[in-house]
């Protein structure tokens, strides 16, 4: 099939170079001419594991290119695909501007019939709009479907290739074949809809999974006063296959371009159509607070962030990834900042992008995770690479004026840490924290 992908971020981007190497001819259009010129070039703009080889192999192949030209594309197109971006407008709600915009480009371009599909994440109802702004703009033929996007940033292009399921929601047969035709070689696994639902879906999908991780965090939080340890309470339910094993790891709370502006999306979803959705309220709520913890843990133990210099691991939302959309770091590295403490912050790829956010005078970035922790108060860890855990402790211990390490993703293990005399912090293991166990909490009760 003939496909023609508006916007080259990780959604289209990944999308178009994985139906490419199913077979498919694909033209992958962005209007930002330097992410264009970067692919035309054998560049990436984003950092995916596996991506630069994937749009090598299939450029070569001649079934994938880039272009600025939308027009162009769409006209050659059998389907057209939408990933541009939906960000989050000041109230919460999502931003439709380049939804509406791409909708206007696509129907002054079709020749013939064409289906085109949403990829990007969009409210309820938002499909209608689009197949409204197309029949203003074209004479043409053409069907919708909502096919929303599931794949997790660091591990794209595996969750692309091999998909829990495909959601195709359309009215019309036509699309429902050619929509399936195309998905079918990736998974059995398609439900198709009515077009509200799978936009209803996805927001659904990502608040249940933010839902799951805030629960854990404020489990955690209890494990922390009562004694217990969050890991083996999460594991201990995950047993439960009603209750399943992911998205239970206690942390800073979740970050990244997408939980944080969907759940505050569907709460405005919801407060439109005259609803209060009281649970993801909380949801959000408590992950704002929870990376809070970690400049809590670090006053607890400094009791005045003045003059102190603390060392920060990890900068993205999460690893395998530059993204730093929404990064917890973010907010963390500024209050600390704001106290008076000078940061040293270390990322093995994300630093480029997060220093395009946050500079300050007494922010530094540093080239390797060693040069952060030399000389530093305290060494906070926010993203869990593999690169952090590796570290041998007694070594990091020689590397900080004074060991105290707050990790934020539990990455260390009882038996390294007993091999020295860091004063540790994880998020909901009290019997790994020094502060805890010498003041175990008494139950009355
Ligand atoms: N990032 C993810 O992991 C992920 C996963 C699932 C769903 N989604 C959803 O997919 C959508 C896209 O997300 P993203 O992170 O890939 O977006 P992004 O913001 O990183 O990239 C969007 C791209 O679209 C381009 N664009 C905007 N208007 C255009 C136009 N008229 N013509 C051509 N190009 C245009 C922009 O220049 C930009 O490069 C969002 O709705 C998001 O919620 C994202
Ligand atoms: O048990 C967990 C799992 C995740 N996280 C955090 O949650 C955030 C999101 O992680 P993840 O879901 O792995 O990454 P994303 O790339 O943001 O993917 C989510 O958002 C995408 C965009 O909508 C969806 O397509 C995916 O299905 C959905 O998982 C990150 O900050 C993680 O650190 C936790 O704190 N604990």
């Amino acid at each position: 099939m003939k496909l023609a992908v508006i916007g080259t971020g990780y959604v289209g981007l990944v999308s178009g170079v994985c139906f490419a190497h199913q077979g498919n001819e694909v033209v992958c259009v962005d209007k930002a001419s330097e992410k264009i010129e970067m692919l035309r070039s054998g560049g990436v703009p984003i950092y995916e594991p596996g991506l630069k080889e994937l749009i090598q192999t299939n450029t070569a192949a001649g079934r994938l290119r880039f272009t600025t030209d939308l027009a162009d594309a769409v006209r050659l197109a059998d389907i057209v695909i939408l990933a541009v971006g939906t960000p989050s407008l000041p109230n919460g709600e999502a931003d439709l501007s380049f939804i509406k915009q791409a909708a206007r480009e696509i129907g002054e371009a079709i020749n013939g019939y064409t289906i085109i599909v949403t990829k990007s994440t969009v409210p309820v109802g938002t499909n209608e709009k689009i197949a409204a702004i197309l029949a203003e703009c074209t004479d043409q033929p053409f069907d919708i479907a909502s096919v929303p996007e599931f794949l997790r940033e660091g591990s794209a292009i595996h969750d692309t290739l091999n998909p829990d399921r495909i959601v195709i929601g359309t009215a019309s047969e036509l699309a429902r074949e050619q929509l399936t035709a195309l998905h079918a070689p990736l998974t059995s696994n398609i439900l198709v809809t009515d077009i509200r639902s799978a936009e209803m879906i996805k927001y659904a999908s990502n608040a249940f999974l933010a839902t799951k991780i805030s629960f854990i965090n404020e489990i955690a939080n209890i494990c922390e006063k009562v004694g217990a340890d969050v890991t083996k309470v999460a594991e201990g339910m995950g047993y439960d296959n009603r209750i399943g094993r992911s998205f239970l790891k206690a942390g800073i709370g979740y970050g990244g371009s997408c939980f944080p502006k969907d759940t505050q999306a569907l709460i405005q979803i919801a407060g439109h159509v005259d609803y209060e959705f009281k649970l993801l309220k909380s949801v959000v709520e408590v992950n704002q607070d929870q990376r809070y913890n970690v400049i809590r843990k670090l006053e607890a133990i400094l009791d005045n962030l003045q003059d102190m210099t603390v060392a920060i691991w990890g900068l993205a939302f999460k690893p395998e990834t530059d993204d730093v959309r929404d990064a917890p770091a973010l907010e963390i590295i500024q209050t600390l900042l704001e106290r008076g403490a000078s940061v040293k912050a270390y990322d093995p790829i994300a630093a480029a992008n997060f220093s395009k956010l946050l500079t300050h005078p007494h922010l530094e970035y540093c080239e390797s995770k060693e040069e952060a922790a030399r000389g530093a108060d305290a060494l906070c860890l926010l993203t869990e690479w593999k690169e952090f855990a590796d570290i041998p402790l007694p070594e990091l211990e020689r590397l900080l004026r004074k060991p105290i390490l707050i990790d934020g993703r539990n990455v260390f293990r009882e038996e390294e840490l007993s091999q020295t005399s860091f004063i540790y912090y994880s998020v909901g293991r009290p019997s790994l924290s020094q502060g805890v166990r010498e003041q175990n909490p008494v139950l009355l009760f």
